[in-house]
């Protein structure tokens, strides 16, 4: 067939250097941007088939996310905006890293019987890296070669592009597919919101917001015309200086609980930090005392799901709301939310891709990641009710109030994937909505002490988990000693897991006071050491 030819021919421009391999793992594909052009020639490929095969059309994102500015990476959008099915990310590393192109390609098509003659459309992002140009063209290139119609957005975020995926895909139900289709949406739900928000102050219009030297920062920018100031964006690392990721961000901030290098914080005020491809978010501030306070996506859970439950109750519509997390929620969130706030909370497995999935099950679901990665589902059923309800002239003012907020709630907010400029304005409407200010928020319940340690060993398989990855299956005793370690603290929990990103076991553990957290983090990391294959040296105590 002719379009094999032109893969042939065009895959001599795009080589797969000699011993590399890749992984489509929970991020998508990432590593040094050096060796990446021949990966991205091919996720083209694949994405045109994935768009023949459910004959709707398919993004590519070209990013790292949170990564240094030398990586870079890509993540496959499938038709409703959410990430790739899991069965075709297996594809997507055969691909990558197939010696013999044609054939794996034409064992793709044979498999899911993929008509070559139907028509592909596939959306290209990428974000500010300097290799994101070259890298973007060739994934442009894999496109054309097999044919399949193409569209550059150039730079976007990476939730900005599954935004645009969801709209071509429902035909305009979801809003534009353009940027400013995007900003407008967002901006005028923002606004409504905010309207009759009278216990506003106009400090709470005032917000500082780190861009990681990213494209967020870029689009920012771009959005702040459409908030009519409304809401007034500080911006700093905003890429005209500083290097993308470094000492800066959301990844930065949340890992090393400090704000970005060389930031000056007024005590009291509001920030949140982006990552470097705007798909996380976290908030923070500054006591009188000079104390750092994180609020992360454990906090931004709560609040969210605590106003959706609130205005649920006042809508008088019978809708569940359900919180998503993973095993690294925060002890303290997970008890304040079940019972405190009486809402449903579930856990996946790390990644956000079970969240999202665990989600749908729910009339509204709020799924977070600790590390600011999350958003808000609402079923196409509760949609409907909530309009209806909206449009309906025989109810009360009270009714009719909540009605039109959860119905700018769900106009706010980016359904397809955790968005920063989404979430961001979805935090300061509710903020505004409550009169709340940010160590309000903060107070709502106090974090657990908590502590995270990695462990090399020589084969991280060794541990298997279950229960959400709260618990483990192997090595054999692996559990048990968990089990013993926690009973000696108090308000304790631990959990070990093979991370799905790095070659590393990770140890969790919480409890009443930091010393009692690191020194269970340590004497479970040993047991890891010991009982799972460690390599190197010994785990030492942390204090
Ligand atoms: C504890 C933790 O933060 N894990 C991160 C990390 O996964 P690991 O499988 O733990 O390496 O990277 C994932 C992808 O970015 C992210 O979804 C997840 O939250
Ligand atoms: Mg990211």
């Amino acid at each position: 067939m002719a379009q094999f030819q032109e893969v042939e021919k065009q895959s001599i421009m795009h080589p797969k250097p000699p011993g590399l391999t890749l992984h489509y793992g929970t991020a998508g594909l990432r590593t040094n941007a050096k060796h990446l052009d021949h990966a991205m020639f091919r996720m083209g490929l694949l994405a045109t088939l994935r768009s023949k095969n459910t004959k709707a059309t398919i993004g590519v994102m070209v990013t790292a996310s949170h990564n240094p500015e030398e990586d870079n990476g890509l993540k496959l959008i499938d038709p409703m905006g959410e990430m790739m099915a899991p069965a075709w990310e297996h594809y997507a590393t055969q691909l990558a890293n197939a010696d013999d192109l044609l054939t794996v390609l034409k064992d793709i098509i044979e498999k899911e019987a993929i008509n070559m003659s139907q028509e592909a459309n596939v959306f290209v992002g990428k974000d500010t890296r300097s290799s994101s140009a070259r890298l973007s063209q060739a994934v442009l290139d894999g496109v054309s070669a097999l044919d399949g119609h193409s569209k550059d957005y150039g730079l976007v975020t990476t939730p900005q592009l599954h935004y645009m995926v969801r709209c071509q895909n429902t035909k305009g139900k979801y809003g534009e597919a353009t940027l400013d289709g995007y900003y407008s949406k967002l901006c005028q739900a923002f606004i409504q919101l905010t309207k009759n928000a009278s216990n506003r102050t106009d400090d709470q219009k005032l917000l500082s917001v780190d861009g990681a030297n990213g494209i967020g920062a870029l689009k920012v920018r771009e959005m702040e015309s459409h908030l009519k100031k409304e809401l007034q964006i500080s911006l700093f690392n905003d890429g005209s200086q500083g290097k993308l990721n470094y000492q800066c961000g959301a990844d930065f901030v949340k890992v090393q609980q400090k704000p970005p290098t060389g930031f000056k914080m007024n005590p009291g005020e509001r920030y949140c930090s982006f990552d470097g491809d705007a798909d996380r978010i976290v908030y923070y501030y500054t006591d009188s005392e000079g104390q750092f306070h994180l609020l992360d996506g454990d906090k931004i859970a709560t609040l969210m799901s605590t106003f959706l439950k609130e205005l649920l109750e006042q809508a008088g519509l019978n809708l569940k709301v359900a919180v998503v997390q993973t095993a690294y929620a925060n002890g303290s969130s997970t008890h304040y939310l079940e019972n405190t706030m009486k809402v449903i909370v579930r856990c996946a497995k790390t990644g956000v891709k079970h969240l999202h999935h665990a989600a749908q099950e729910f009339d509204v679901a709020v799924y977070f990641e600790s590390n600011g990665h999350g958003t808000v589902l609402f079923s196409e059923a509760a949609e409907e009710k909530i309009c209806q309800l909206a449009e309906d002239p025989n109810i009360n003012d009270e009714k009719k109030r909540a009605a039109l907020l959860l119905q700018n709630t769900i106009n706010v907010i980016n359904q397809t994937v955790g968005d920063a400029i989404s979430d961001m304005l979805f935090i300061e409407a509710i903020l505004a909505i409550k009169g709340m200010s940010v160590q309000q928020w903060d107070a709502v319940y106090a974090d657990l002490p908590n502590r995270q340690l990695k462990v090399k060993v020589a084969d991280r398989r060794a541990i298997d988990t279950t229960d959400a990855e709260r618990r483990a299956v192997s090595p054999p005793g692996m559990q048990d000693t968990v089990d013993s370690l926690v009973n000696k603290y108090k308000q304790a929990r631990s959990f070990v897991r093979p991370s799905g990103t790095e070659d590393i076991v990770r140890v969790y553990a919480e409890a009443d006071t930091q010393e009692s957290a690191d020194a269970l983090a340590h004497e479970v990391s040993l047991a890891v050491y010991r009982l799972a294959g460690g390599v190197g040296e010994e785990p030492k105590p942390l204090h």
